[in-house]
């Protein structure tokens, strides 16, 4: 989805200074809007508040064209955020999240070639029979490539932008500024311990080597099952900059939206038993649902298609504690055991116990919700969302209390975040499953843990 002017390629910012000058940029723009904005409003007879006056539409189109342009650790962490927000998110922040989605922009030629030969040497072209300049896709710290062997196999090269790796740790705490500007992160909460994993996290993302390593272990967990297709890694082109896999053929998952309900509900089946397997039998789950990561393989006659799966930068192990928090809630859901959900999801860090204390009734009223849900008998439908505007109220009820606020432990919400992104995409397929009879199948569900 890339329009001329990105077609023919922006340099991306890689100096700290070009870096810098661009967050400046940004917030004088902001600035800049707010105070036109207000001075409208209040010609208008109004008195805004500073959070609506930085949450117009231009100047939401103003963030997400920023965050494009710097892609990398910005724009990453962009979608992060509001990946994990999912459907509790504001308006806004979804906006952003759509902006920069479509927003891509990739490395002009000389750009890339200075890349390449920096990783594989000034002669690569010499070991491709093809290498289409044109990348196929660009994404937030690396564009994909396709690329032909000398023996006919084809490729998918992913390079990242230059600057991505040292410009990290600037780039969430400019984010965080932006937020705070725009008021969508209040200032009493400590969001110290998330930035610091959010920068962890994208310094693991931007070391292509890691990334290499987790594709060959999804690659081998899932060799047998005819349900998911991994790329081959080819480590013989792979750098810390640059990941070399083979290209598998797929349309969007998202495209499913138009195919027939049986295979949406395929599709959704097989993510969600892959959430499963990951979080009680891997020991290892991809934690960035970005729906970009999955795409889609048409079957044949009697095969109802395969997923493709892409994208293991996000890669990290599960604990064992956080697997048995999991489990104590499923199990606690599925028998209908409403103080032992509350207790469970204490003991893991869902919940703080001054919550408890201080909304008790709302909290029990919201796992009463989701174990009707859960208690369904049949295929639980996805696209029927009238319970999570119910439970959004709770939550929003709950979140009015500043002084409840808790954080759970990080190892969860980056299970969280893979659970709700699943859940979101089912959402969006409309997709029907059984999830009730999966959960039953597993005997660590239906048995308390040792
Ligand atoms: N092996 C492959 N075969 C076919 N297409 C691929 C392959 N790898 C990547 N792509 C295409 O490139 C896109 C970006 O790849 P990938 O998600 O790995 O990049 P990324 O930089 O990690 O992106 P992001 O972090 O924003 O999700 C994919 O959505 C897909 O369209």
């Amino acid at each position: 989805m890339t329009d001329d002017r990105e077609r023919s390629g922006r340099a991306v910012p890689s100096t700290r200074l070009s870096r810098i000058g661009a967050f400046g940029r940004l917030a004088g723009g902001l600035a800049g809007g707010m105070m036109a904005e207000g001075a409208r409003r209040m010609a208008s007879g109004e008195r805004p508040s500073m959070r609506d006056l930085a949450l117009t539409p231009r100047n939401v189109g103003r963030v997400a064209d920023q965050l494009a342009h710097l892609r990398g650790a910005a724009m990453k962490l962009g979608q992060m955020i509001s990946m994990d927000a999912g459907d509790m998110l504001p308006a806004e922040l979804s906006a952003i999240m759509a902006r920069l989605r479509e927003r891509a922009q990739h490395m002009p030629p000389a750009q890339l070639q200075a890349v390449l030969a920096r990783e594989w040497g000034s002669d690569w072209r010499r070991r491709f029979r093809h290498f289409e300049a044109h990348p196929m896709a660009a994404a937030s710290i690396g564009q994909v490539h396709r690329a032909t062997l000398p023996d006919g196999r084809v490729l998918a090269i992913k390079v990242q932008y230059p600057g991505v790796a040292a410009s990290i740790d600037a780039d969430v705490d400019n984010v965080l500024t932006l937020l705070r500007v725009s008021g969508l992160v209040p200032r009493e909460l400590d969001v110290a311990p998330l930035l610091a994993e959010a920068k962890r996290q994208l310094h693991e993302e931007a070391d292509y080597v890691r990334e290499g390593e987790q594709l060959r272990r999804f690659g081998q967990l899932l060799a047998d099952d005819r349900r998911y297709v991994v790329p081959g890694f080819e480590p013989e082109f792979s750098t810390r900059g640059v990941l070399a896999m083979e290209y598998v053929e797929g349309r969007p998952v998202e495209a499913l939206v138009d195919a027939p309900q049986e295979v949406r509900d395929t599709a959704m089946r097989a993510l969600i038993a892959l959430v499963l397997a990951e979080l009680f039998d891997f020991g290892w789950m991809q934690t960035d649902p970005n729906f970009a990561n999955y795409r889609w393989q048409d079957g044949a006659a009697g095969d109802n298609g395969r997923l493709v799966l892409l994208d293991f930068g996000a890669a990290r192990p599960v604990e064992p504690s956080t697997r048995d928090a999991y489990a104590a809630l499923l199990r606690t859901g599925l028998a209908g055991d409403r103080d032992g959900a509350r207790e469970a999801a204490v003991a893991s860090g869902f919940l703080g116990a001054a919550a408890v204390a201080g909304h008790r009734a709302l909290i029990d009223r919201m796992i009463d919700i989701v174990i009707a849900e859960l208690g369904r008998p049949g295929a639980f439908d996805f696209g029927d969302r009238a319970f999570v505007g119910v439970l959004r109220e709770q939550a929003m009820e709950m979140a009015a209390d500043r002084s409840t606020w808790h954080i759970p432990p990080i190892e969860t919400l980056f299970v969280q975040r893979k659970i709700s992104g699943t859940a979101m995409l089912a959402a969006r397929l409309g997709a029907r499953v059984d999830v009730r009879a999966m959960l039953e199948a597993r005997s660590l569900l239906t048995a308390p843990v040792a």
